[in-house]
This record gives C-alpha cells, sequence and structure tokens, in this order.
C-alpha cells in the first residue's frame, strides 16, 4: 500500500519511519526538503511537493505544526487539493475544529476525502507505535486507514463528525498543561520550602496522583533538563485553541487560563523550542519584586 507522508517534524519522522518498517511503501515530503534524505534510508520515496505526494498515493498522511501550517500546505500552490478528486486525506496535526472544517470542506468539494485524526502521546509513544488516536471525519477512510492507525497507536477512537477529533485531542492537551504547571509548581515549592524534590516524586509515585507524565518528565525537570519531545511551542498553541473552544462554549476555565500565561511567558524567556516541561523554568525563576 503507497501512503503519502506530509511533514517529518518530530512526531512525523517517527510515524513515517514506523509505517516503513511495517512494510507501507511511503512517499515522504517535508518543508525543509533535507529531512526526507533520513526516510529514503528506510525507504521512503520523496514527492517533491503535496500535490505530487497525493496524487501518487491512495490516500496521504500529514503531521504539521499548527493551523497555519495545516492551512498552507492544503491550499498554497502545489498542495494538497490539486490532486485531491478521489485521493484521501488524513490530517493528524493538532488543530482547532475551524480549521479542520475548512480543510475537509474544500477537499470534498474537490471530489477528495477527509479524516482528522489527531494523536495523544508523545515522541516515544510514536517511536513505539502506542500513540492515541483521535479521529473524525468520513468512516470509509478511517476504515481504509486503520492498517495504519494499528501500526503508528495502541488504540484507535472513531467520534463522528469532523471537529470532534481536534476538540478531544484540545481538552486532554489542555488538561495535561494545566497539570504541568501544578506539578511545576509542586517541584519549586518543595524545594524553595527545604524538601528534596526527587522525595516528592517518590511520594506522587505511591499515591492517587501517579500519573505517567509526572514518572517520565519528573526526574529531567530536576536536572534542568529539557531536550524537545513535545515542543513547548506547541503545547502553548494548544491552550490558546482550548481556551477558544472554552470562548465558544462559554465554560469559565481560569486553570488552564494561567497554565497559558506560564507557556507564553515561557517562550518570551526562549523557550519555545524546548520541550513543554521547560515551564518549570518560570516558576523557579527569582520574583524580583520581593
Ligand atoms: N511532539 C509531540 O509530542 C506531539 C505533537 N503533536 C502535534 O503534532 C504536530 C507536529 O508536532 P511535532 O512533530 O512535535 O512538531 P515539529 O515542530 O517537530 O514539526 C513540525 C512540522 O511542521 C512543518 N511545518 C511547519 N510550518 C510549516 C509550513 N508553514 N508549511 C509546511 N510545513 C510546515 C515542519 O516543517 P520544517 O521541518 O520545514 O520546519 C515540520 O515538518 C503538532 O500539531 C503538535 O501539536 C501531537 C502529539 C504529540
Ligand atoms: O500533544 C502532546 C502529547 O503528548 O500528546
Amino acid at each position: 500500500m503507497e501512503v503519502g507522508f506530509l511533514g517529518l517534524g518530530i512526531m512525523g519522522k517517527a510515524m513515517a519511519t514506523n509505517l516503513l518498517r511495517h512494510g507501507f511503501k511511503v512517499t515522504v515530503w517535508n518543508r525543509t526538503l533535507s529531512k526526507c534524505e533520513e526516510l529514503v534510508q528506510h525507504g521512503a520515496s520523496i514527492g517533491e511537493t503535496p500535490a505530487t505526494v497525493v496524487k501518487k498515493c491512495k490516500y496521504t498522511i500529514a503531521m504539521l505544526s499548527d493551523p497555519s501550517a495545516a492551512l498552507s500546505v492544503v491550499f498554497d500552490k502545489d498542495g494538497v487539493l490539486d490532486h485531491i478528486n478521489g485521493k484521501g486525506y488524513v490530517d493528524m496535526s493538532t488543530v482547532d475544529a475551524d480549521t479542520s472544517s475548512k480543510i475537509s470542506e474544500a477537499i470534498k468539494a474537490k471530489g477528495g476525502y477527509f479524516l482528522e485524526a489527531p494523536v495523544s502521546g508523545s515522541k516515544k509513544p510514536a517511536e513505539d507505535g502506542q500513540l492515541v488516536i483521535l479521529a473524525a471525519g468520513d468512516k470509509a477512510l478511517y476504515d481504509e486507514a486503520l492498517p495504519a492507525f494499528d501500526i503508528l497507536g495502541k488504540k484507535s477512537f472513531f467520534l463522528g463528525d469532523v471537529g470532534n477529533g481536534a476538540k478531544m485531542k484540545l481538552v486532554v492537551n489542555m488538561i495535561m498543561g494545566s497539570m504541568m504547571n501544578a506539578f511545576s509548581e509542586g517541584l519549586t515549592l518543595a524545594e524553595r520550602s527545604g524538601l528534596n524534590p526527587a522525595t516528592l516524586l517518590d511520594v506522587l509515585d505511591l499515591g492517587a496522583i501517579s500519573n505517567g507524565m509526572f514518572k517520565l518528565k519528573g526526574p529531567t525537570m530536576l536536572q534542568n533538563s529539557y531536550s524537545p519531545a513535545f515542543p513547548l511551542k506547541h503545547q502553548q498553541k494548544d491552550m490558546r485553541l482550548a481556551l477558544a473552544l472554552g470562548d465558544e462554549n462559554a465554560v469559565s476555565m481560569p486553570i488552564a487560563a494561567a497554565a497559558n500565561e506560564a507557556f507564553k511567558k515561557a517562550r518570551s524567556l526562549g523557550l519555545g523550542d524546548l520541550d513543554f516541561s521547560a515551564v518549570h523554568e518560570t516558576y523557579k525563576a527569582p520574583d524580583r519584586s520581593s
């Protein structure tokens, strides 16, 4: 099965590599074309533009940074729309429901099929084929893409109409970003009040709020090590989009709003390309007003 893959960042590279390892033929494209070369070593072919990839493949997967990238790859010159008639397009990027709907409408108007399928899980789950896939849109395309999803993830959900996958992903990441801030505050409070934060990690791990994120990120945060698995700039984008979803639905979200401010502060300190756990640095910085 020949599958297209657009976007070879942290996630896309791991996901496309997994498909190749499991016998899929994959044609890749990335805005920075040099990033395709590593995939060629694993057996991929290169498409020169999104349009050429779509033309060659029955369906094409995209994993792009944000709404503006997702729209640009579809609507710009040599974009997905050029050859989408009769083809499928599966956008796995984290975007808002409006962006996804715009893409869906344009693809359907040209005779193509659209599925949104954002994922929960980071670099390591992507490498290990352990993502959680939150799909919505064309059910026949979902069924067609399931063999790929079974390689990329440990569980796939079909959530109905376009927009539901995007919304589910934003709710999950809103909770995750808020938790990361509470965790960072707690680590800082422990340290400043004379406790050993490493002992705090052990205590947390034995109690009711033990979770994979604290377990994975805690030890590296204590070493001030923030090598990017999930870039902070993307987590802040997700908080922003989740807050907009809250606006639309008149849901008060004071905790998410405070977390968003901390991620924005981290970006202003130049930490946007580091892992989202680098928000910890904003809590450690001395408060100049005291
Ligand atoms: N990292 C993670 O843990 C997770 C990320 N996600 C989501 O997955 C998506 C990708 O994340 P990740 O791989 O980490 O991000 P990266 O920043 O590593 O990669 C982003 C990709 O988008 C491409 N891109 C950016 N802008 C444009 C543009 N204007 N036109 C075309 N291509 C563009 C980049 O191309 P180039 O190489 O040229 O810059 C690159 O291929 C995001 O939506 C993110 O929120 C979801 C779950 C987990
Ligand atoms: O979107 C990020 C993740 O870890 O999931």
